[in-house]
């Protein structure tokens, strides 16, 4: 199976090149790829990747496409996709408009965790895709970590607005906490270790086990001791509130970014 990438030396792109190739889910000489600067002599290791000069040329000599350009580099790349499979990344941009290119329209929501090996990558499988299709989209995404099938595009707008946030609001609350230990006398350095510790240590700490988020909360809130009145004092400010409001607005620019580049 051929696998034409369009933005492959971009952030996500790159990442399902280099997991393809590190998996072994692609041979090099099954990669078709296509950028805006320039080919690479070296692609993750290896020189035997096809290049393509555009994507008339890509669609050419691929059975399947991967649309990882940013959503304002869409209407400029003029794809004809010739009843391929195609898989987008794109945030807001819809069905309707990608169906344009004639293709099979999968659009899969990943994040920037792909660098790992660990994007969460739900997919939503348009009019027209195949089991074979989606059994070779579970495979595809499978080199940048896990997935599942949504049931409806509206559902690509809310996966859009959290998981594919990605390390954003971890980052934004570590920004916050290590301010809050600056501005106490805490040096620099010391003010990010404890601020790694609560967010990334943390983090590690609900691995594989996220549905016990409540009972761990509750358990901290059981001392009555100096993380209850933290929480207490955090729910109080609006944090929860915060989260929703974030996520709201994040998924209803997802959604009008769709409308906004649907065909009249
Ligand atoms: N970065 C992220 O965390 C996430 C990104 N996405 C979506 O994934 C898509 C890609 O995002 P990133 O990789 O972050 O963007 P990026 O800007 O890092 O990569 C896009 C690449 O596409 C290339 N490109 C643009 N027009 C092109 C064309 N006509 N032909 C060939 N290459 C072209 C650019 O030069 C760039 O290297 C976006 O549509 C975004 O909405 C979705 C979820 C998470
Ligand atoms: O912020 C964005 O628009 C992209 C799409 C989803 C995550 N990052």
């Amino acid at each position: 199976m051929r696998v034409g990438l369009i933005g492959a030396t971009g952030w996500l792109g790159s990442a399902l090149g280099a997991g393809l190739l590190a998996r072994g889910i692609l041979a090099p000489g099954e990669l078709v790829l296509l950028n805006r600067s320039a080919p690479q002599t070296n692609y993750h290791g290896h020189a035997n990747v096809t290049w393509a000069r555009d994507a008339a040329e890509l669609v050419a000599q691929s059975d399947v496409i991967v649309v990882s350009v940013r959503p304002e580099d869409w209407p400029g790349l003029d794809l004809r996709a010739g009843g391929r499979l195609v898989l987008s990344f794109m945030a807001g941009i819809g069905a309707a408009t990608l169906a344009c290119c004639g293709g099979r329209i999968v659009r899969a929501m990943p994040n920037a965790a792909a660098e790992i090996g660990a994007s969460y990558s739900p997919f939503w499988a348009g009019p027209g895709v195949t089991a074979a299709d989606r059994a070779t989209v579970r495979r595809l995404l499978s080199a940048i970590g896990s997935t599942d099938e949504l049931e409806t595009e509206a559902q690509i707008d809310l996966m859009t607005a959290l998981p594919g946030s990605g390390a954003a609001y971890p980052a934004l609350m570590a920004t916050a906490m290590a301010a809050f230990m600056r501005a106490r006398g805490i040096p620099e350095a010391i003010a990010w270790r404890a601020a790694e510790a609560a967010v990334v240590g943390g983090a590690r700490l609900l691995e594989d086990r996220i549905t016990e988020a409540p009972a761990l909360l509750a358990a901290y809130r059981a001392y009555r001791g100096t993380t209850a009145a933290g929480l207490d004092a955090a729910e109080a400010a609006g944090f929860p509130q915060a989260i929703e409001t974030a996520l709201a607005a994040a998924t209803e620019k997802a959604r009008t970014m769709t409308q906004t580049t649907a065909p009249t």
